[in-house]
């Protein structure tokens, strides 16, 4: 939709009224906030908090089996401080994630209470604080993004608040989106990786790292070394990784992703020669690593979970992780090339 937004700003003249979508608009709203502290705060006081302990999100069972962040207003969280006899200043630490597209543009923070009694915590707000790694596949529609973002970001700060070069404390902004120590500015930042599935034409290349649960296959991943370009961190993990060269490759998507810290995974499509496909695995790096066929991918993408006690049984990241996005791509080309 399309409409004339006031852009809420005489110091942005040149922006005062134009045509913009929804989205542009929520999106020149967010960075305003970035940028207004005055703006920011009473962004915070009609806005909804998500909660973490020790960066622990703080959620609640849905119906169908998954879970839900547990969100509070300004209002009600401020009475939950009161009652746990909480300064109130502790909300001064809450960070900007994003803006509520469903909720008219409604701003969304994270705040980690980890000074308070977590059991309390949780009592008052009737939600349970959960591991990131058990709460992040149980989370229900657009959340698991939304959560991970939060706690990328309190993480973020918790690292930064020294100042790397004078050792003095750092100071952030109302949004949290930077932290300044005189001249010298941070902003949050992320790990990009690489991760491919390869291909032989007919196959597909898969491999286990031996902290993956047992029976979880998935795309080769690397971390990308500085200086290099995409093209350049594919080749060289999966010649380290499995001795292979690629000949071609084609990006498919990416994503965000908060282990083990805050990582930005790009996804790619690569393709080897058929004629030379001997795999030379890197077994300190790899526990396993094969081609499967069509009929081998496909019956794994019909398991659900991990089947306890039967480790032979092969399974795939879950749907919100780009691997298992390659997986399904590289089965419908399949399809479609032999159809
Ligand atoms: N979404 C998914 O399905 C999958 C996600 N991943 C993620 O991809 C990431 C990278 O995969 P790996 O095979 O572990 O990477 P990798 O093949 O680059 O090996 C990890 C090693 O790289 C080094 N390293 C270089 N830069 C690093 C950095 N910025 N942070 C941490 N370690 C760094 C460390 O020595 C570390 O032990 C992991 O965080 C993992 O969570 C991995 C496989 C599947
Ligand atoms: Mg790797």
């Amino acid at each position: 939709m399309i409409r004339c937004v006031s852009l809420l700003s005489t110091r942005h003249p040149s922006l005062f009224c134009c045509h913009i979508s929804d989205f542009a608009s929520r999106m020149r709203l967010l960075n305003r906030l970035k940028e207004d502290d005055e703006a920011c705060v009473s962004a915070l006081q009609s806005g909804s908090i998500f909660l973490f302990h020790l960066l622990r999100p703080l959620v609640c069972p849905t119906e169908g089996g998954g879970l839900t962040p547990v969100r509070l207003s300004w209002t009600s969280l401020t009475s939950v401080l009161q009652r746990l006899s909480s300064d109130r200043s502790l909300l001064n630490e809450s960070v900007l994630i994003g803006l509520s597209e469903q909720n008219q543009n409604q701003a969304q923070f994270c705040l980690d209470v980890g000074v308070l009694d977590p059991v309390a915590v949780e009592a008052e707000c009737d939600g349970t604080f959960v591991d990131m790694r058990k709460a992040f596949f149980l989370l229900t529609g657009s959340a698991a993004p939304f959560v991970a973002k939060g706690q990328a970001l309190l993480r973020w700060h918790q690292e930064t608040k020294f100042c790397s070069s004078s050792g003095r404390p750092t100071q952030r902004n109302r949004a949290g989106s930077l932290r300044v120590c005189g001249s010298i500015t941070y902003y949050p930042k992320m790990s990009p990786v690489v991760i491919v599935l390869v291909s032989d034409g007919k196959r597909c290349l898969l491999s286990r790292q031996m902290s993956f649960p047992p029976g979880l296959y998935s795309a080769l991943a690397g971390f990308c070394d500085m200086g290099e370009s995409l093209e350049e961190s594919l080749r060289r993990e999966v010649a380290e990784e499995v001795g292979l060269e690629v000949c071609r490759f084609s990006f498919s998507g990416s994503q965000h992703w908060p282990f083990p810290q805050s990582s930005f995974m790009i996804g790619c499509h690569a393709h080897v020669n058929p004629a030379h496909t001997e795999l030379s695995v890197d077994w300190s790096e790899l526990e396993d690593a094969r081609w499967f066929s069509l009929e081998e991918i496909d019956h794994a993408l019909q398991v659900q979970h991990p089947i306890r006690g039967e480790p032979q049984v092969m399974w795939f990241p879950p749907k919100h992780a780009i691997a298992h996005r390659l997986i399904r791509e590289w089965v419908e080309l399949q399809r479609a090339q032999s159809s």
